[in-house]
């Protein structure tokens, strides 16, 4: 049987050399990680307006334009995610976790002291290769 794919927007929100992260929730998937803000891409949709609705939502800001840094395939086993990775370094608003979610302003070279979901690793070493 082909595995259903779940197309996900994932925003690297890039100020100078560092980025914003958010805690995931316990009862979401892959609870208790950080991640890079983001969600699934609803449809009719393209990954920039789920970013932009997304963006807004979980951490206040108002996008301008991404830049796409990298897709990644993930199967967890449980789901199967499609990771549509934007950088955004042109938006408005104070970030911050607009859902009560924990979150920070980390330097790109920090971000190895986070756990994140294991998709993530992909994301960190483009974003290493790309801005360090
Ligand atoms: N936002 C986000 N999701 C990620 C990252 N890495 C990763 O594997 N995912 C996976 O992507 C999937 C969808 O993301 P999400 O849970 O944020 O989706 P959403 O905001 O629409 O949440 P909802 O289902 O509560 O409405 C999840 O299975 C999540 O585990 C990441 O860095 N950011
Ligand atoms: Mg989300």
């Amino acid at each position: 049987m082909t595995k259903v794919i779940i197309n996900v927007a994932v925003g690297v929100i890039k100020k100078n050399n560092n980025v914003f992260i958010c805690k995931r929730a316990d009862e979401q998937h892959q609870g208790g990680l950080w991640e890079f803000p983001g969600g699934k891409v609803e449809a009719g949709e393209s990954v920039f307006q789920a970013l932009k609705r997304e963006l807004l939502e979980e951490v206040g800001l108002t996008i301008h334009s991404s830049s796409e840094l990298i897709t990644i395939e993930h199967d967890y086993g449980d789901k199967c995610v499609r990771l549509n990775v934007h950088v955004v370094s042109n938006f408005n608003g104070q970030a911050h976790g607009a859902e009560g979610q924990p979150s920070e302003w980390v330097g790109i070279d920090e971000l190895d002291n986070y756990d994140f979901p294991a998709a993530n690793v992909e994301i960190i070493s483009a974003i290493k290769t790309k801005y360090n």
